[in-house]
């Protein structure tokens, strides 16, 4: 199956996945000076209950935080979108060394980690429904920057060591995810898909601006964590990132001046 590595990572996604080469791909190189200002936004409203988080899973390509998405009680609206979304999970994507591992890039530079918080359309009728419609979901990219130790990580980071090899999975409750956001909620905004097959483009992309911290002893513990599966040869799980994509004609928004 894919992966990130020298024969099955991103540039052999198109051999199974057609639209790797589509119109609206992500993740793409943010130009700031290229983007507008668009005063119609609305401001992001964010609105996490901790008690919907459920567990914490390494899938093989990332690890990811699972919410319960049965009712509106974690919910993403305003910003560039209409109507409601549900927090579905949140994940990762970082690099081997602190010099890569985003998968936006900001007028080229590339940031150690970087943070999405997946949410789905209630419009539709489930996650999976939402997922390969053009406004079913809506993902919030969130920089990492080396800096000092970012105490909001340590829940997650401390949980990775049951969760090492690919399949695994612990329960994960209790989390507020809203404690991951910077100060700032300005973000740029564009269409895109998701970053790894089935790449389906179905995602309203809203990138903040400021990033968040993280030191240099938690990048380690990311890269800790294993591609593999127990019994396996053992190979890191790192530089699990999609380089930036054609922006083919799109436009990207600033919610800020
Ligand atoms: N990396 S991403 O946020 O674009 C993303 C989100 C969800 C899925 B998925 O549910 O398959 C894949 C990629
Ligand atoms: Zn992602």
């Amino acid at each position: 199956g894919w992966g990130y590595g020298a024969t099955n990572g991103p540039d052999f996604w198109a051999d199974n996945f057609p639209i790797a080469n589509g119109p609206r791909q992500s993740p793409i190189n943010i130009v700031p000076k290229e983007t507008q200002y668009d005063p119609s936004l609305k401001a992001l409203k964010l609105r996490y209950d901790p008690s919907n988080a459920k567990g914490i899973l390494n899938n093989g390509h990332s690890f990811q935080v699972d919410f319960v998405d049965d009712t509106d009680s974690s919910t993403l609206t305003g910003g560039p979108v209409s109507g409601t979304y549900r927090l579905r999970q949140f994940h990762f994507h970082w690099g081997g060394s602190d010099d890569r591992g985003s998968e936006h890039t900001v007028n080229g530079i590339k940031f150690p980690c970087e943070l999405h918080l997946v949410h789905w359309n209630t419009k539709y009728p489930s996650f999976g429904e939402a997922a390969d419609k053009p406004d079913g979901l809506a993902v919030v990219g969130v920089f990492l920057k080396i800096g000092a130790a970012n105490p909001r990580l340590q829940k997650v980071l401390d949980a990775l060591d049951v969760i090492k090899n690919k399949g695994k999975q612990t329960t994960f409750a209790n989390f507020d995810a809203k404690t991951l956001l910077p100060g700032s909620l300005d973000y740029w905004t564009y269409d895109g898909s998701l970053t790894t097959p089935p790449l389906l483009e179905s995602v309203t992309w809203i990138v903040l601006k400021e990033p968040i911290s993280v030191s240099p002893a938690q990048m380690a513990k990311f890269r800790n964590l294993l591609f593999t599966g127990e019994g396996e040869a053992p190979c890191c799980m790192v530089d699990n990132y999609r380089p930036p994509q054609p922006l083919k004609g799109r436009q990207v928004r600033a919610s800020f001046k």
